[in-house]
């Protein structure tokens, strides 16, 4: 039987992905009573190909003990904000560099996403670092939901097969979707995300405090406190286009000059992957004053993190404070 070899001779270290909203690690016992309890809906079982129904008191212990990273790894899905475990996804060997891809999220958690960003996830998981060079995926014809994230994740159907079907009573006839590594590489260039640059500067006055800048209603991220700044305009250099914007946003005056480079953010949103650069200034003229609705703040390194700031922003904090 095929293996998972140098992934699973790192240990159970290497069974951890995270993603801009879940951690996927190992599964343990201690996952057995959400498991039973997510799997025991008729919902869950009558869609997958090994969950009996009813489900058999204490079944979700045995299926954890059952499982052997050798098969390939199963990966628990847990909700990065609050570590709730929200379903399963695993890879299993089906032959030298192949693998079927299986997941179901538990019913309170549809329709957030959670499993095309979990399929993603180990889908990169298993071509980039188990080495696989196909995956497959099965789904009952009238499961349009997994068939969809199967089919936003880079599979395309390759014809009907028949599984067994324990929740149904025998066997079952299904679609079957299938990925190839080289596929996968072009679909993923064709759905990466542009990068936004965006330069931003933390003024700092003399009595060491950082200007904040509210974002006022009707913009994205409204209320949320960030540094002022903006995106580059064409043909303008990261320098250029802060000088220009503080004059914009704040009605002072500054010169290339006094920008210091300090960090930068590199943050995934939704629709682009935003890359800050972050400057220091100490030195400019006039009084900042807001020219386009936001409220203005003069905060303390400490007090920083006081201000809910938008999540690009939040490993700078540290940064900043270590800096002033
Ligand atoms: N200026 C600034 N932008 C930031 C910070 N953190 C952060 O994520 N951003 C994001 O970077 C982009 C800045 O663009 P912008 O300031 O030129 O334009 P905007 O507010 O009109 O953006 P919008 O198109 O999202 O409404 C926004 O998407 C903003 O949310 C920050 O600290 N300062």
């Amino acid at each position: 039987m095929a293996t998972i070899g140098a992934d699973s001779e790192s240990g159970c270290a290497a069974l951890r992905i995270e993603t801009p909203r879940l951690i996927l690690r190992a599964v343990t016992l201690a996952d057995a009573p959400w498991i039973e309890r997510y799997v025991s809906d008729w919902d869950i079982a009558r869609h997958t190909a090994r969950i009996p129904h009813p489900y058999p008191p204490g079944g979700a212990v045995d299926f954890v003990r059952s499982l052997d990273p050798k098969d390939g790894p199963t990966f628990a899905i847990e909700r990065r904000e609050d570590r709730e475990p929200v379903g399963l996804i695993g890879l299993e060997l089906e032959g030298p560099g192949e693998a079927e891809i299986g997941f179901w999220i538990g019913k309170p958690f549809w329709r957030r996403g959670y499993a095309s960003e979990a399929l993603k996830a180990v889908i990169e998981h298993a071509f980039r670092k188990i080495g696989l060079s196909s995956l497959i995926a099965m789904a009952v014809p009238e499961n349009r939901a997994s068939i969809r994230v199967q089919e936003k994740a880079g599979l395309t159907y390759t014809g009907m097969a028949e599984t067994e079907a324990p929740a149904r009573g025998g066997k079952h006839k299904v679609e079957r979707r299938a990925l190839e590594q080289a596929q996968w590489q072009k679909h993923r260039a064709q759905s990466a995300l542009p990068i936004l640059l965006v330069v931003a500067v933390a003024l700092i006055d003399a009595d060491g405090r950082v200007l904040l800048a509210q974002r006022p209603k009707g913009r994205s991220m409204a209320g949320l406190w960030e540094f002022p700044g903006g995106k580059l305009q064409e043909g303008e250099s990261p320098e250029e286009a802060l000088v220009r914007e503080l004059k914009e946003e704040l009605g002072i005056d500054t010169s290339e000059s006094c920008l210091a480079p300090i960090a930068f953010a590199s943050h995934r949103y939704e629709k682009f992957h935003l890359l800050m650069p972050l400057y220091v200034c100490r030195v400019w003229k006039g009084t900042p004053h807001p020219h386009e609705g936001q409220t203005l703040a003069w905060v303390r390194p400490q007090k920083l993190a006081d201000y809910p700031m938008p999540p690009a922003d939040l490993p700078l904090i540290p940064v900043l404070q270590d800096l002033l």
